[in-house]
């Protein structure tokens, strides 16, 4: 069944056991998996299977115990609070699943637990003891989003295997991580479907690939937002199954799910039960039909006890207010301890010493390392902008389509204005043709951002989240990985319509002519970052246009009066990047050139030092044409960067906040 030949895999196998630094390594085997007979018995038996996993580094267990938690959304008249100091713990080695009915606040309570958000955010998140040192935490949680999105074209493996290289760097080989992710994929029931375009899986496949990649580093605790939304039952079954296998291993696993059916419930080892911002229950699953029994809500017994606790919950304030006084709001009685060890499992403490001993050394090993990421900026560069042009040059329709359109209107616009290059009587033609260029780069490169960035955004977004690199490598690679296609497609279009307008034929003047064109392409595609990484795609596709406009009236204003434009025109053209553009056009045809072709008695701007001057570019030169362009190109970039960090970092949101209002409290 296995692809990697036996004698790497023993090879894998032994390099494991040696990187391993826990006493108890067994040999390292592979029992088959089931493929796609994925059924629970199957993955049961499939557990054995994460042996490599387990054994790649010693990851402490986690027990997260949270008091107080506040949320508020929203300020002045808009100030909402959604969750009222609520406590509660989550231990390794248990499934917990976080219930209630819709707008309780179970995802804001899972997104500030995993980190994701902490502005507005009151209370303390202690991990074994410690308080929660969110750089540290991210090494050793995983979130998995509601509406995570898979990078597409590209099969299960090789998503696994970049996921391998990002996440475990150097610390092991290639036939160790081809192991690792063999053994995680077999025990998902994801191997048959090892070579499946990830893009072309099922729901449920898709969330299993989902958690699998997020397996890779073996990560001790992990969050997931509804995973089972949109699967089918038998899926859902499979995937919780999978979770409290997952738990089994000592991993401290937390989800929030909608509505479990009575068997799925009862796959679950831990309830935490939140209405209206308020803990209504937090112990062990067996115990709420007791717990609620207690406050006088009998649960049938041929009810299950999840349907009942939302019905019991759902629009009754009263019944919420009194289940989260009797459990002190989350904060652990006496008498919840007391009927969880009744319940039979034994509860693995916070205040366990083997565990702060083993946290503490894994904490010192981590801050000893330093690191943020596990590889360094030029292997997340590498491995990203690989992953990148292996996704364009698979996406071939696209490609096509990008061909189509600059061939298209290159033999649009060289038709419009057919050999009117040199011809003296009639340069505003032949300056048309320069702003149809312009207008040309612009809209094609400002409007694939716009419309495309938005998505890649929701991929991201888990994968930056969740440490698997840095933003810098993403946008270092993300900015290279478009440029060789703008260089060709773009050089093709220029090529096409210099050559249909009748152009002076002079090689320096179609390089300089070709030049300014991809910069205005490459400055367009920046401000196009911007408006997708702060808009969405409906959004953006109005945002963009509209920025854009006005600029496009400044660059041409001033067109038969040159030497007459105002001194505030001059400096608000100065403004728009289009104009620099439009003059490198200009220049790039006019600048020293002989007299043009006249069929008239007289042409006035036969002469093009003319023509220049009153398109107000006489005292322009190429050069400083091509630093505003650059110029700009860097301006939209970094503010792009910001505005993406600012998107996908909720921390650097609340830092940022902090250093707005510090700043003004000081003046
Ligand atoms: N940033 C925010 N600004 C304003 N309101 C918010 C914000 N975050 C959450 N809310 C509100 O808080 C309430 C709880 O939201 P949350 O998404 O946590 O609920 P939920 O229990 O996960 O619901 P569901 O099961 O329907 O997904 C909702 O009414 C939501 O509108």
């Amino acid at each position: 069944m296995s692809n990697i030949p036996l004698v790497r895999r023993a090879i894998a196998g032994a390099a494991l056991a040696h990187s391993s630094t826990s006493n108890d390594v067994e040999h390292s085997t592979i029992t088959p998996g089931e493929g796609s007979q994925w059924t629970p018995a199957a993955l049961e038996r499939a557990g054995s299977t994460l042996k490599a996993l387990n054994r790649m580094a010693k990851r402490p267990p986690v027990h997260i115990l949270f008091e107080d938690i506040g949320f508020t959304a929203g300020s002045g008249k808009g100030e909402r609070r959604i969750l009222h100091n609520v406590s509660g713990e989550f231990r390794s080695g248990e499934l917990t699943c976080i219930l209630g009915p819709s707008g309780a606040g179970k995802s804001t309570l899972l997104n500030i637990l995993a980190g994701y958000t902490s502005n507005g955010v009151n209370g303390r998140i202690t991990v074994n003891g410690h308080a929660r040192d969110m750089r540290l935490f991210k090494k050793l949680s995983s979130y998995i989003m509601q509406d995570d999105l898979l990078q597409p074209r590209l099969t299960v493996n090789e998503s696994m295997m970049i996921a391998a290289d990002l996440k475990l760097g150097k610390e092991l080989g290639r036939a160790e991580k081809e192991l690792i992710v063999e053994e995680i994929l077999q025990t998902l029931g994801l191997w048959d479907h090892r070579d499946s375009m990830s893009h072309h899986l099922s729901g449920g496949q898709s969330k299993r690939l989902s958690v699998a990649l997020e397996l890779v580093n073996n990560p001790p605790i992990i969050f997931l937002d509804e995973p089972t939304t949109g699967l089918d039952v038998v899926s859902i079954r499979q995937l919780v199954v999978l979770l409290r296998l997952l738990s089994r291993q000592g991993r401290t696993i937390i989800c929030t799910i909608h509505q479990p059916s009575a068997s799925l419930f009862s796959l679950f080892d831990r309830v935490y039960v939140l209405a209206r911002g308020l803990c209504c229950y937090q112990g062990a699953a067996p115990l709420l039909v007791p717990f609620c029994a207690e406050i006088g809500h009998i649960c049938p017994t041929t009810h299950n006890p999840a349907d009942f606790i939302l019905e019991t919950l759902v629009g009754n304030s009263e019944s919420a207010a009194q289940m989260s006084e009797l459990c002190q709001n989350g904060k652990l009685s006496k008498r919840l301890d007391r009927m969880t060890v009744r319940g039979g499992r034994k509860p693995v403490l916070h205040s366990d010493e083997s565990i702060q001993r083993i946290f503490v050394e894994h904490v010192a090993k981590e801050q000893m390392q330093k690191m943020e990421f596990p590889t360094t900026f030029m292997t997340q560069f590498s491995i990203l902008i690989y992953r990148m042009f292996k996704q364009s040059s698979r996406n071939s329709l696209n490609l096509w389509i990008q061909l189509i359109h600059h061939v298209s209107a290159a033999v649009l616009v060289g038709g419009i204005f057919f050999l009117i290059g040199n011809d003296g009587g009639n340069p505003i033609t032949n300056f048309k043709f320069c702003l149809s260029c312009v207008v040309f780069f612009m809209y094609t490169y400002i409007m694939i951002p716009v419309l495309l960035f938005p998505l890649e955004l929701r991929m991201i977004r888990r994968e930056y989240f969740n440490g698997w690199y840095s933003l810098k490598a993403y946008y270092a690679a993300l900015t290279l990985s478009t440029f060789p296609i703008m260089v060709i497609l773009g050089t093709v279009f220029i090529i096409i319509c210099y050559f249909m307008s009748g152009q002076l034929m002079e090689m320096d003047r179609l390089i300089l002519f070709t030049i300014t064109g991809i910069l205005i392409g490459l400055c367009s595609e920046g401000l196009g970052i911007l408006v997708g990484s702060m808009f969405n795609a409906t959004n953006g596709s109005i945002v963009g246009p509209a920025t854009v406009a006005p600029l496009l009236a400044l660059c041409c204003y001033g067109t038969g009066f040159g030497p007459y434009i105002e001194k505030i025109m001059k400096f608000l053209m100065s403004m728009s990047y289009l104009r620099y553009g439009l003059t490198g056009f200009c220049l790039a045809l006019y600048h020293k050139r002989p007299l043009m072709d006249c069929n008239a008695d007289f042409c006035l701007y036969a002469e093009s030092k003319i023509l220049l001057r009153d398109l107000g570019m006489a005292t322009d030169n190429f050069e400083t044409q091509i630093i505003g362009l650059l110029s700009f190109t860097i301006f939209f970039r970094v503010v792009a960067y910001f505005a993406l960090r600012y998107h996908l970092t909720a921390e650097f949101t609340s830092k940022f906040m902090t250093y707005i209002s510090k700043f003004l409290k000081h003046r």
